[in-house]
């Protein structure tokens, strides 16, 4: 019996280098959201994640398992996040994609996964808004300037004509220096209230764990994209805009566990993206809407193995 050959190794560079871009992960993704929302004939396998809290030092470790059968491809992701970090030198979040043969078990690369879940995450927002934006969606507000907020900007401005985009952050400074660093206009704002006022599209991305977006505050008929709050406790919305508008969720089974907006506001879920991808739950777009994503190991799945896919056929 031989041994099997070491794995792999792409790093953040290599990653980068062999993304495509990341709006051509959205034809990947929608097949991935809609098989698991299909469940057992979608073919997909994805236990909740499991995390282990590192409290001593406000951290987590997840553990994100799946398998896609019509990808054929079997990941893990291992993914850290620390609030309030006082080491700035590395990212609040860092992860690593595990890409094994399904055939037999062989690991066969080690893949960054910081920089897929930036762009994957991104690219699953950019599908929910495609669905459920209102027809006019003219002004984009992003709360937050950190890792998301510069995936989700990338991928935003590339697939949709927003007239005007507005940031705000809590700290202003970095606010200023993400609008110095994007390729395009972005308005700081002073407030997130001055921010949120008449944005159509209502992008989240913060480190927030008390609401930062206020009901009272948002256009009738605006799509938001609820990324941040990944624990029970831990909200970005406040109750008057989970319960006042229609609420779409990555996954039922995991919002109802992880998401504090979802389980302390007590709003109703109304279908999963998957179910809207397939057309089996419609898209209330002329409605005001809350995508609420937790992050799915799928969606890692299908960005790692573009990304495998791609090294291999330039080597
Ligand atoms: N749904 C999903 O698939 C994923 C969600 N996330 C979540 O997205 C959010 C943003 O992640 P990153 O951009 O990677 O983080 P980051 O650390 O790069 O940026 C976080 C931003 O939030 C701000 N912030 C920190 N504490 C805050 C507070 N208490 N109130 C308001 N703002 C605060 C920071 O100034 C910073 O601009 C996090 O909550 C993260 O867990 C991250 C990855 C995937
Ligand atoms: O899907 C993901 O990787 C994460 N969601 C919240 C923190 C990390």
């Amino acid at each position: 019996m031989s041994r099997p050959a070491c794995p792999l190794y792409l790093g953040s560079e290599e990653v980068e280098k062999h993304f495509p871009s990341a709006s051509l992960l959205i034809p990947p993704l929608e097949t991935a959201l809609a098989n698991f929302s299909s469940g057992p004939e979608g073919g997909v396998v994805q236990p909740l994640r499991t995390v282990v809290p590192v409290e001593k030092y406000n951290g987590f470790l997840g553990v994100m398992p799946a398998y896609s059968a019509v990808d054929d491809a079997l990941t893990t992701k291992l993914v850290t996040f620390y609030e309030n970090m006082k080491d700035t030198s590395v990212p609040s979040h860092q992860a690593t994609v595990f890409l094994f043969d399904p055939r037999n078990g062989t690991l066969k690369a080690v893949i960054d996964g910081t920089v897929i879940t930036a762009k994957r995450t991104a690219a699953v927002s950019a599908i929910a808004t495609k669905f459920l934006k209102p027809a006019v969606a003219d002004v984009l507000c992003i709360l937050g300037a950190g890792v998301q907020a510069h995936s989700h900007y990338e991928i935003f401005t590339e697939l949709f004509s927003f007239k005007e985009v507005k940031i705000w952050n809590r700290s202003r400074e970095k606010a200023e220096t993400f609008a110095q660093s994007v390729k395009g206009p972005a308005q700081v704002c002073s407030s997130a209230q001055e921010a949120v006022t008449g944005a159509d599209v209502i992008i989240t991305v913060t480190m927030a764990t008390t609401p930062i977006l206020f009901g009272s505050w948002v256009k009738s008929g605006a799509h938001i994209n609820a990324v941040g709050a990944s624990r029970p406790d831990w909200r970005e919305l406040d109750d008057d805009v989970m319960r006042n508008s229609v609420l779409y969720v990555d996954s039922r089974e995991a919002a109802l566990t992880e998401s504090g907006d979802v389980i302390l506001s007590g709003a109703e879920i109304f279908a999963e993206l998957g179910e809207v991808v397939k057309g089996t739950k419609p898209a209330l777009s002329e409605k005001t809407t809350v995508f609420k994503s937790l992050g799915m190991a799928i969606e890692d799945t299908v960005a790692a193995k573009l990304v495998f896919d791609s090294w291999s056929s330039s080597n």
